[in-house]
């Protein structure tokens, strides 16, 4: 049976080492899509609510593209993937395409656990100032839909959070299982760090992002060293800061409903 997960991992074929695999390739997808939202300024008028009324509709312009992209994609099927989460959950239009058998992997209790909120509020309100540069175009929609695919990337990432943990339980229930019955969110968080792979993870993704961030000239005296498309070192900030402990967090909310 085909299922859920990245690539072609089976419900048995789910080990520690192919969710970090696909963890590994979804910085790839991360790094990208952020170099791409570095082609616009910041445009602002883009998140200021008052910038435009669309008939029917309150809210900023990215909002307005992220809500009708995702009831367009809603239709299609995407969220009745677990490995996807909708940014505006409620009021999504059912999927209107054939359901897709995808294997049961995680626990039924995953389905409610959505932490976009967090994740929007961190991308608009510290990340992007931190890479964009100040300025305005006008390209507010093109803007938009660059800042979906950045998000919807990170979402994924985080949320794959709850693929490590499922791993990490079924690999060692025994160890999880008192800090499960007790609810301890501390002894789960502890029981699921490895601080040597976060290490290696922050160092990858300032390589990726000045390996995919260069400048490629057919001239190598005129290429222009140490200048990169996105800040490796923003890049490095963004996983030790946000998408680590988020994915954590998403971690522990899973982990406490384990046993459900
Ligand atoms: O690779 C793991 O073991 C994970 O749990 C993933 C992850 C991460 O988000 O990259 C999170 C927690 C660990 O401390 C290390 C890395």
């Amino acid at each position: 049976m085909a299922m859920a997960l990245n690539d072609s991992v089976s419900a048995n074929a789910l080990t520690l080492d192919s969710v970090r695999d696909s963890l590994v390739r979804q910085e790839d997808t991360i790094i990208f899509a952020l170099i791409e939202r570095t082609r616009f300024p910041i445009n602002s008028p883009a998140y200021n609510h008052s910038y435009a009324k669309f008939p029917g509709y309150s809210g900023s312009l990215v909002q307005f593209v992220v809500r009708e992209t995702e009831a367009l994609l809603a239709k299609a099927g995407k969220f009745t993937n677990p490995e996807e989460h909708p940014f505006f959950p409620t009021d999504l239009p059912p999927s209107e395409a054939p359901p897709y058998n995808y294997t049961k992997v995680l626990h039924p209790a995953a389905a409610s656990i959505n932490i976009n909120k967090s994740i929007w509020k961190m991308y608009f309100d510290e990340l992007l100032a931190l890479f964009a540069t100040p300025g305005d175009d006008g390209n507010y929609a093109s803007t938009a839909a660059s800042d979906l695919v950045c998000l919807q990337a990170l979402s994924r990432r985080i949320h794959y959070g709850k693929f490590v943990a499922e791993v990490k339980f079924r690999e060692s229930p025994r160890e999880y299982e008192p800090a499960i019955r007790s609810q301890d969110r501390d002894a789960l968080m502890k029981l699921l760090t490895v601080e040597s792979v976060e290490e290696m993870v922050k160092k990858r993704v300032a390589k990726k992002a000045m390996v995919f961030g260069q400048e490629v000239t057919l001239d190598n005296n005129n290429a222009k060293k140490g200048k990169y498309k996105v800040d490796p070192s923003v890049v490095s900030r963004l996983y030790a800061e946000w998408v680590m402990p988020l994915t954590k967090l998403v971690q522990v909310e899973y982990l406490l409903r384990r046993l459900d």
